[in-house]
């Protein structure tokens, strides 16, 4: 097919990245020009699209009902989940659903916002680095860029976000974490439980919870989505992710069958949340929970949206396995690193599957 005007205006890829990066249109301006090709910077090797023959539709991820949540058995599955799959749904998780929804519509009133609106929040532009509006995942040391867009919310307090968040989907999103809070408690006491820690005090609650960033995520309709990924494979650095979907679908896990050259897609449930163990817990564990490598594909057809919540440790905070995991004996598979460290190492790479971990072993 003939390149439209629009795919010629992209042929020299500086045009493309000041328009994408610089000028803050992110992949959104570039689908809703209605690209008939796939600009070339987007085009991903081979081995990071995913191959159809490598899915295995009749797998899927537990998913936990958290309504009696008290009973024994629910601390069970999620301890299970985390040691086994790394990533579990939950439902009747006593987030109100509007909650969920407000998030949603938030998200969409943000990236519907003119691009000189997003962009003052750029890495260049914001007032802080605890805002920054961007594009695909480290575009300055990636070979090939991932087609998503994103606003990054580093919580330090109510008062900052009052001061730094854009008012578009502040006060959503504040609630979004409030509300969110709640269930993360009891999620990280049942996992902390499993590791026979049986007090979660203040400096256990610093390393399991003592920051939060939330990620609001756009792809937009790709013109060509089985060349390019929406998200490269990756673990997260967190203790857990909550994550909310919308109702699209996209995200796929590794599964844990044969060599685990197989991957499982989360189906959107309405009203669920989507829980994931982070490289921060496999470390405090020592590998008895297990962060699992995930990746979103892009979509031809539609535009998605996701909102992760990063539970962390705070950038100061020291992590290493917990005392009480190494009581019985057991070797140390990670030594003690700067959480901070750990998260720039994170942050100064492309997307490498479960890579960025060796950082941390001894
Ligand atoms: C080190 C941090 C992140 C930033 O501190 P800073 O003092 O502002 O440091 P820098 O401004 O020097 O940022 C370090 C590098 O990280 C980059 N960065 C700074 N925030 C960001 C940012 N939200 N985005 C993508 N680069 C950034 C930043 O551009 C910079 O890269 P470079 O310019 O190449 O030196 C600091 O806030 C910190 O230690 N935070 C700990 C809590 C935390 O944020 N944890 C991460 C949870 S995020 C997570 O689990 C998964 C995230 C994720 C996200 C996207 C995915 O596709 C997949 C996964
Ligand atoms: O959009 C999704 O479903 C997942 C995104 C993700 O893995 C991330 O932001 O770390
Ligand atoms: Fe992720």
């Amino acid at each position: 097919m003939a390149p439209t005007i629009e795919d010629r205006q992209f042929t020299d890829s500086s045009t493309l990245i000041n328009f994408v990066i610089n000028r803050g249109n992110g992949v959104k301006g570039l689908s809703e020009m209605g690209l008939k090709a796939l600009p070339k910077p987007y085009i991903q090797p081979l081995e990071e699209r995913l191959c159809m023959t490598k899915f295995v539709p009749q797998q899927s991820i537990p998913i936990i009902d958290m309504s009696h949540w008290k009973n024994p058995r629910v601390a069970s599955a999620v301890c299970d989940a985390a040691e086994k799959w790394g990533f579990f749904q939950i439902v009747n998780h006593d987030v109100p659903i509007e909650v969920l929804n407000n998030v949603k519509d938030a998200t969409y009133r943000f990236f519907d916002l003119p691009a000189d609106q997003k962009n003052k929040y750029s890495k260049e532009n914001s007032a802080s680095s605890n805002v920054r509006f961007g594009t695909s995942f480290s575009p300055e040391t990636e070979k090939s860029l991932e087609w998503k867009d994103y606003l990054s919310l580093f919580f330090v307090s109510e008062e900052e976000a009052s001061i730094l968040w854009p008012p578009v989907c502040r006060e959503q999103v504040l609630d979004y974490i409030r509300r969110t809070k709640v269930v993360i408690k009891k999620l990280l006491q049942m996992l902390m439980d499993g590791l026979n820690v049986k007090e979660i005090d203040e400096t256990k609650r610093s390393l399991l919870m003592g920051s939060m960033r939330t990620n609001l995520n756009y792809y937009p309709i790709c013109p060509d989505p089985e060349l390019t990924v929406g998200v490269g494979r990756h673990s997260d650095v967190s203790t857990l992710t909550i994550l909310l979907q919308d109702e699209i679908g996209g995200l796929y896990v590794r599964g844990n069958q044969g060599d685990g050259d197989n991957w499982i897609h989360v189906p959107p449930i309405k009203g669920s949340l989507v829980i994931n163990v982070g490289d921060a817990l496999q470390i405090l564990s020592n590998s008895r929970y297990k962060s699992v490598e995930h990746r979103v594909i892009a979509n031809g057809t539609k535009n998605r949206i996701s909102v992760p919540i990063f539970v962390n440790p705070k950038p100061t905070d020291i992590i290493g396995p917990l005392v009480e995991v190494l009581q019985n004996g057991e070797k140390p598979i990670y030594k003690q690193v700067l959480y901070s460290d750990y998260v720039k190492h994170f942050f100064r790479k492309a997307h490498d599957g479960k890579k960025t971990v060796e950082f941390a072993e001894i």
